[in-house]
């Protein structure tokens, strides 16, 4: 079985033992005065710990940027300046590393080789690696692909590098071997990395397969039966540490990828000179939140870890204090590192390792504070117990501690004053915030109360838009409905128009057909009056022809127009005995149906005035003339009139009156040369007058100082307004006058009436007693006469007052019209003038028109 380090340390060396509680400090160790190296490494009163800074590299992608470090190394490479938010801390090492300046190599052999160097000739030294986790202490300890760490360095500074030198030349540490022994501390339990459960063996051979860690106790201060490997070969140990190194147990934590989550221990023992090298990475010393563990085990387990850390650092406190007391044996850690402390030979390096990560500022100054407080351990010089300089040492040793206790005194006086100045910016600072967030407060209520009422500006826009919203959604509404009304009425008064039209066109085909009967009876007519056929008959047929004429042929683009062409010569036939002259007597009342076709264009005078719709009539009250002009056939002619204004009954109730005188000279011409005392009336309907006194002219007196006087129904629901007949009176004549006259053409026992004032707005008839003193110059205007309306006493019935022929004896009782009246639309044409009635009607249309079933006339007085 190989010897274990313990063992082989009692071969080679003198057991160190503790010193007296009483005087921690002295350090008592057996006394080596045959080595000179140690008293040159180890002189009296030095501070037995050396303490160094490591800084490491930016971690990560912070590297790139270079950012502005917080810690700042001054020029004497021993004081690092840590810059707060408030002020900066200085702490004074024994050295200071940054790790962008000098590599691996360059701090090891700074550092570090010369403590190597002793212990190649009997020095003991321990290395500590200490700071927080992810600062950089396995990697400085172990090191990396490209930097062999200080537990590789340290081996072949010891044992020389066999490949180096092949020559035969003296190579360093020639004739030395090393004992190694690799220890894990977990949880406060000592792991042997060197040997295995499932391993069966040691030695050279390292540990094969996965077999479980050996759990060591201790005894006194070292492991028990702890496994080593031992050679002098250093790339040999180099890879076997390299192996086990990886068994050590790691985490991924919030502050490292891979953090050892247990302390690390190679003792290195070089038994030839009794050296000793002892190499210690430990845990990470953050605390359980920085390390993100959750729950209870993991928790457990950094409390644990961290139970090393705080137990050395309680060991150094105590030993710098001077404590009676120094807690070693609070942790396994300790435990095994009271050699370290309390062997005078022993040399203690602390490489406190930090982060240039400013999140890592807290960890960096309580690694170093601790750092410093180790720093302030003091040894005295070697006084064995039995040495007669005893009690002098021990002065000696105290006035040192004393002097070192002073010198720790004021600098933590210094630092706590410093503290308080940090402390008086620090509030003054916290004050100017809290003075800022009052004023930001204060500014804050006066805006929301601006506002008014906690309503923002974005809900009143929000509140405008809805109600424009809505107020349109309104408007489109309401113009739709207005829309459809529109399209409605439109349609209404399309059906409307269409279905008037339909019923004009079947009043225009039935007129057609009355004329076509009509025409039908001329040609009969024609048949039974063949004798008289040398005028007569020229006159029917060329009155059928005209008639035929008129409806058969349509020219399109002309307005088809219906009118009594009095002037029309066509019809009638010219004595023998006529003259040019005599052609108004003779011809001048004649009453022609004809069709006048007028150019559209025409339209627009015609349009000006509303279209009067008449019916007209001619009556001949003298009976000689009437008798002269037509001396053959007087019941024919009349009959013939009747006709003709039976047609225009049938046309419509309410044709023109057409009696404008286009030249007033020809109009009292025919007048006089016609019928001067012929009572003519042509009267309108009242809505008709009303129209015509606006275009009609004061009536003109005749020659003989006579006017017309149009006389006619009044129109209502009972009646049509029938016209009855025109007459002739003095211009002085009263109504009384008037009325003999209409008494002696109407049938005076039951054709009572009334005389209407029109144009009075109460519509009031003129009274029988005063018809004596109302003049008939007073009635209303009427184309170029004066209008006489009647109205029929209660419950009279109006007949038709034309004219009778000759043939009918007796009255036909009054037919209603089988026609609803045509309204006429068409421009009104020139106006026609019947001046004479029955000299011009032909002989053979009196008979036909006066069979007509519509006519109901009555026999003239
Ligand atoms: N000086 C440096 N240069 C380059 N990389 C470094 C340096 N120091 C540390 N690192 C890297 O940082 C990471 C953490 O380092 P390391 O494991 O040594 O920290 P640690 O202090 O041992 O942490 P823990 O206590 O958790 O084990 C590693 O990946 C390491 O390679």
């Amino acid at each position: 079985m190989a010897p274990t380090p313990s063992s082989a340390s009692k071969q080679t060396q003198t057991q160190i033992r503790t010193p007296q509680s009483k005087n921690r400090l002295n350090f008592n160790s057996t006394r080596n005065n045959n080595n000179p190296a140690i008293e040159q490494h180890n002189p009296p009163g030095e501070h037995p710990v050396e303490v160094i800074g490591r800084i490491r590299n930016h971690p990560g992608e912070q590297k790139d940027k270079n950012p502005i470090s917080y810690l700042h190394i001054n020029p004497d490479n021993k004081t690092l300046r840590v810059r707060a938010d408030i002020g900066y801390r200085d702490f004074t090492l024994d050295g200071i590393s940054s790790s962008e300046e000098e590599d691996l190599d360059t701090f090891y052999k700074k550092f570090v080789q010369s403590r190597i160097n002793g212990v190649k000739t009997g020095a003991k030294c321990t290395i500590m690696m200490y700071g927080p986790t992810g600062a950089g202490k396995s990697h400085t300890m172990f090191g990396c692909s490209k930097q062999p760490g200080i537990v590789y360095r340290s081996l072949k500074d010891i044992l020389g590098d066999l490949g180096e030198d092949d020559s035969g030349g003296e190579r360093l540490g020639i004739g030395t071997f090393v004992q190694v022994t690799v220890l894990e501390i977990y949880n406060e339990e000592i792991y042997d990395l060197l040997s295995s459960n499932g391993a069966g063996g040691f030695g050279i051979g390292w540990p094969k397969g996965n077999g479980s860690k050996v759990k060591l106790e201790v005894m006194g201060k070292k492991a028990k039966n702890a496994a080593f490997i031992s050679g002098s070969e250093a790339g040999k140990i180099s890879k076997e540490i390299q192996k086990v190194e990886k068994r050590r147990i790691v985490k991924s934590t919030l502050c490292n990828e891979r953090s050892s989550r247990s302390h690390c221990m190679i003792i290195l023992d070089v038994p030839t000179v009794g050296g000793r090298l002892m190499l210690v990475d430990m845990a990470g010393s953050e605390n359980i939140d920085q390390a993100g563990q959750v729950g209870f085990e993991a928790k457990m387990q950094t409390a644990k870890i961290n139970q090393g850390n705080i137990a050395l650092k309680r060991v150094v406190e105590s030993i710098a204090n001077g404590d009676s007391h120094v807690p070693f044996r609070d942790s396994k850690l300790t435990m095994l590192l009271q050699d370290s402390f309390e062997d005078d030979q022993s040399k203690i390096l602390m490489i406190l390792c930090a982060s240039p990560d400013p999140k890592e500022i807290h960890k960096t100054i309580c690694t170093l504070e601790y750092g410093a407080k180790a720093k302030c351990i003091v040894r005295g010089p070697h006084t064995p117990l039995n040495d007669k300089n005893e009690d002098s040492s021990s002065a000696v040793n105290l006035g040192s501690r004393l002097a070192a206790m002073d010198q720790f005194i004021n600098k933590l006086q210094m630092e706590s004053k410093q503290r308080e100045r940090e402390k008086d910016e620090a509030r003054k600072a916290l004050q100017k915030k809290e003075e800022e967030v009052a004023a930001l407060r204060s500014l804050l209520e006066v805006k929301g109360s601006c506002l008014g009422s906690g309503v923002t500006e974005d809900e009143i826009n929000m509140k405008v838009n809805e109600r424009t919203q809505m107020l349109k959604l309104e408007l489109e509404k309401k113009l739709d409905e207005c829309k459809r009304m529109a399209e409605e009425f439109v349609e209404m008064e399309r059906r409307r128009m269409e279905e008037r039209i339909l019923q004009q066109q079947e009043e225009v085909e039935m007129l057609r057909k009355r004329l076509q009967e009509i025409e039908f009876e001329l040609r009969s007519s024609k048949d039974v009056n063949e004798e008289s056929e040398s005028s007569n008959e020229l006159d029917g047929s060329s009155f059928a022809k005209r008639l035929v004429g008129i409806y058969g042929d349509e020219v399109p683009g002309m307005v088809m127009s219906m009118e009594l062409d009095m002037n029309d010569p066509e019809p009638y036939v010219h004595a023998a005995n006529q003259s040019e002259t005599d052609f108004p007597p003779q011809f001048g009342i004649k009453a022609g149906l004809t069709t006048v076709y007028e150019e559209e264009e025409t339209e627009e005078e015609d349009e000006e005035v509303e279209k009067v719709i008449i019916e007209e009539k001619r009556i001949c009250s003298n009976e000689k003339t009437f008798e002269s002009a037509t001396p053959t056939q007087p019941d024919s002619d009349t009959s013939r009139l009747l006709r003709i204004q039976n047609i225009f009954t049938l046309c419509g109730n309410q044709r023109e009156l057409s009696q404008q005188t286009r030249t007033p000279a020809k109009s009292s011409a025919i007048t006089e040369t016609v019928e001067p005392h012929w009572p003519f009336v042509m009267v309108a309907d009242d809505s008709v007058v009303r129209s015509l006194n606006k275009e009609n002219q004061i009536p003109d007196e005749c020659t003989d100082g006579q006017v017309d006087v149009y006389v006619k129904w009044e129109s209502s629901k009972e009646n049509s307004g029938k016209f009855i007949t025109t007459l002739k009176v003095a211009n002085d004549a009263t109504l009384a006058d008037l009325r003999k006259l209409i008494d002696i053409y109407l049938d005076v026992d039951n054709q009572a009436f009334s005389f209407l004032v029109l144009g009075d707005p109460t519509g009031a008839t003129v009274p029988k007693e005063n018809e004596a003193i109302f003049k008939a110059s007073k009635l209303p205007i009427c184309n170029n006469g004066y209008l006489a309306c009647l109205r029929p006493a209660k419950g009279l019935q109006i007949t038709n007052h034309l004219p009778l022929s000759p043939l009918q004896l007796t009255p036909l009782p009054l037919t209603p019209l089988p026609l609803t009246p045509l309204e006429n639309k068409l421009p009104l044409a020139a106006s026609t003038r019947l001046l004479n009635q029955g000299d011009d009607l032909s002989p053979k249309l009196s008979p036909h028109l006066s069979t007509t079933p519509f006519i109901n006339a009555r026999r003239r007085r």
